[in-house]
């Protein structure tokens, strides 16, 4: 992980044994009129794992599920989706995929029983014997079988969300793309699409799911691709992620040599910063450091964690988002002044 503080933050890659890939995308590229919303994404998504896009708005996580499905073309570079080569190999990819993209085309007159019936007639994997039964399930385990009956049209933003959701799950798939599927979703809703998320990467199924929230992430992928700007900047294991860089402790005192003396003598390895001294917890814990700092009779002010790897990395492109943003919200207001 990089600590560097330039606008640009380098990509961290971590892989290990080169694993098999559900999809995979190479020097991506997506260009709208003069806006490069998608840029040289390089995204490996390993088969099995549930790999959430984490990104601020607008930083392309959209656009590239889009080109991984391929129901956008990408102005430059390759897309492998269940290891065919899109565009000719969507047709044979497609029905193992199940997603749920933004606009996901349902009627607005037809209930969200007869709609899910609808889209599961364009199955492929699905016989026509089974299709109630399979919409019956899918109704069922996005908790949407007791408003079934009602019209799309009046539905809620979560109840829409519900049925997309519903559809991606129509069949067994071997890979589920979700772009923001908790949004419009209360507390309860949340909970449920994390459960069908987990379920699906029980029985062996790959998920890809995009959202803004770094907590959102935490609570339910293995992988993780940071998009900034429209690039990768940090991709691999969630774990490795969170945990690059976060074995330290910040304490700020006053008494930096009495403090790194202390600290030498009980063999934890210690170096002096700006406010006090950086503590490594490697063979250690924060309690431990306290307890030998205090009774050397080190004045302690304040203790804590550093941030992880990923922690800091998001803070940072959120931060740096936000004040681009008010920036921006004072040349409109000084505009309009004018
Ligand atoms: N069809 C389009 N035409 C023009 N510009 C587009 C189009 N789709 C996306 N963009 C632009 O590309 C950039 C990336 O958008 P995208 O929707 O992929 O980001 P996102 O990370 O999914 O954002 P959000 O979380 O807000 O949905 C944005 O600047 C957006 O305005």
């Amino acid at each position: 992980m990089t600590s560097s503080t330039s606008a640009r933050v380098e990509p961290v890659t971590t892989t290990g044994s080169t694993p098999v890939l559900a999809a995979r995308t190479r020097g991506l590229r997506k260009v709208y009129g003069r806006t490069v919303a998608v840029d040289r994404v390089d995204l490996d998504v390993p088969r099995g794992a549930v790999l959430g896009m984490l990104g601020p708005n607008g930083s392309g996580k959209t656009t590239t599920i889009r080109m991984l499905l391929g129901l956008v073309r990408p102005t430059e570079g390759e897309v492998e989706l269940l290891g065919k080569a899109l565009p000719d190999g969507v047709a044979e990819a497609l029905p193992h995929v199940g997603a749920l993209v933004e606009g996901p085309g349902f009627h607005p007159f037809l209930s969200g029983r007869e709609n899910l019936r609808r889209a599961a007639a364009f199955e492929p994997l699905l016989a026509t014997g089974d299709i109630r039964q399979a919409v019956e399930d899918a109704l069922e385990r996005v908790g949407l079988a007791a408003a079934a009956h009602r019209r799309y049209r009046g539905y809620s933003l979560g109840m829409k969300q519900r049925l997309g959701l519903a559809a991606a799950l129509l069949v067994k798939r071997k890979l589920i793309v979700l772009d923001e599927p908790t949004n419009g979703l209360d507390p309860a809703g949340t909970r449920e699409v994390r459960k069908v998320i987990a379920d699906l990467h029980e029985a062996g199924s790959t998920v890809v799911v995009s959202s803004h929230l770094l907590s959102e992430i935490e609570a339910i992928c293995t992988h993780v691709a940071v998009l900034h700007r429209g690039t990768v900047v940090a991709q691999g294991e969630l774990a490795e992620l969170l945990h690059a860089d976060s074995s330290s402790l910040l304490v700020v005192t006053p008494d930096v040599d009495d403090a790194l003396n202390a600290l030498r003598a009980g063999r934890i390895s210690a170096r002096p910063i700006e406010e006090g001294v950086r503590v490594e917890l490697i063979g250690t814990t924060a309690p431990a450091v306290l307890e030998t700092l205090v009774r050397a009779g080190v004045a302690v002010h304040e203790a804590r964690r550093h941030r992880t790897g990923l922690e800091d990395l998001f803070a940072r492109l959120t931060e740096a988002e936000e004040s681009e943003h008010n920036l921006s919200a004072v040349d409109t207001i000084e505009e309009g002044a004018r």
